[in-house]
């Protein structure tokens, strides 16, 4: 019986339980990380319900703007921010956060915190007034500094290998949450009518190779011959193209069905545009737990070592066989 087998839980047990059960598993674990997980699912159902309620009362709006009932609107973004900073901060475990909407480390206060989080509250803005899915990234880190004083940089600058938990919501069809403890990656479905994540995606494995490829291949001319080669190369084997400007619904397809989610550097933008903190480190781990592979075209993401709160890198995310491939092709155009 390998480990999976072991903590195999049936489809339908709630989140709770999973992450009650799960915790038993490790009779020395205190339960803060659980702790942790139940707040970020608690911020999920709340921003979740506000997704659903944007198109009624426009806080897909802009920042600062008024509604008609002179409440200063809000962008989903932000309301998405402060839902999960205040999530993290009552919930106590969580000394420092990283978000995408904040320049600066975010002090909780809890200085006996153990946890850093990094975050992207609201991934795929572009799509939030337009009905398609949007997402969060979460990328959870031990702390390295001593408890009893604010987290610091290097706590918060530690490469992606060191998670001890990453995942994604999905605010879409449904709602899912996706996660992994570096157990394998489990994925649950938000039932209205509970309020309740059920595990509905259990021990996800993705495809070890596909025929998606997804790129925004609006900026072709501002990639490298190497890119160009990649490209070519999925269109001669008649690849679907599929591209929805989401990070997060772009890669929870292709884990699920196997492609490849490519963001590459280009000429207008050398490191590409993804963070490495908040949303390449938590993606690569979730897609290595589920035999997947994770890559800026020449090194393995999750051993980049961070240099900034919000650093980009060029990323390549998805079935093991297509990545490969594209750093094979991408190796072989530079070495000729
Ligand atoms: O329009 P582009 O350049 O293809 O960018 C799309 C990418 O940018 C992002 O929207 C960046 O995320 P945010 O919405 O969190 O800023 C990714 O989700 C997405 O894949
Ligand atoms: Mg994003
Ligand atoms: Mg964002």
């Amino acid at each position: 019986m390998d480990h999976h087998d072991k903590l195999a839980l049936p489809v339908g047990t709630t989140l709770d339980r999973f992450i009650m059960r799960k915790q038993e598993d490790f009779p020395y674990a205190t339960g803060e990380l659980s702790q942790l997980l139940r707040d970020i699912a608690l911020a999920a159902k709340i921003v979740n319900r506000e997704i659903n309620r944007s198109g009624l009362i426009d806080i897909a709006g802009a920042y600062g703007n008024r509604n008609v009932q002179g409440e200063d609107q809000q962008k989903l973004d932000v309301i998405a921010n402060v839902r999960f900073i205040r999530a993290l901060r009552n919930g106590g475990e969580v000394c420092t956060i990283v978000s995408e909407e904040e320049e600066g480390m975010i002090q909780t206060g809890n200085t006996k915190g153990k946890y850093v989080v990094a975050i992207d509250p609201l991934d795929g803005s572009s799509n939030i007034d337009v009905n398609v899915s949007i997402g969060t990234v979460f990328s959870i880190y031990r702390r390295i500094s001593p408890t009893g004083s604010a987290g610091n940089e290097q706590d918060c600058l530690q490469r992606g290998t060191h998670q001890v938990a990453a995942g994604y919501v999905i605010y879409g069809s449904s709602t899912m949450l996706v996660y992994t403890t570096g157990n394998g990656v489990n994925g649950f479905t938000y039932e209205n009518s509970l309020g309740e994540f059920v595990l509905s995606h259990p021990t996800i494995m993705t495809p070890a190779t596909g025929t998606i490829y997804s790129v925004n291949e609006g900026m072709a001319q501002h990639f490298s011959k190497g890119m160009a080669a990649v490209v070519a190369h999925f269109k001669e084997q008649e690849f679907s193209g599929r591209y929805i400007g989401s990070l997060v619904a772009d890669f929870h397809r292709n884990l699920l069905k196997g492609g490849i989610y490519m963001y590459p550097a280009t000429s207008k933008a050398p490191a590409g545009k993804l963070r490495l903190l908040y949303e390449c480190n938590a993606l690569a781990f979730v897609v290595e737990q589920a035999g997947g592979k994770a890559s800026n075209g020449y090194q393995r993401t999750l051993e980049i070592q961070p240099q900034g709160l919000h650093e980009r890198c060029p990323f390549f995310i998805g079935s093991p066989e297509l990545v490969s491939k594209v750093e094979e092709l991408l190796a072989a155009e530079e070495s000729s």
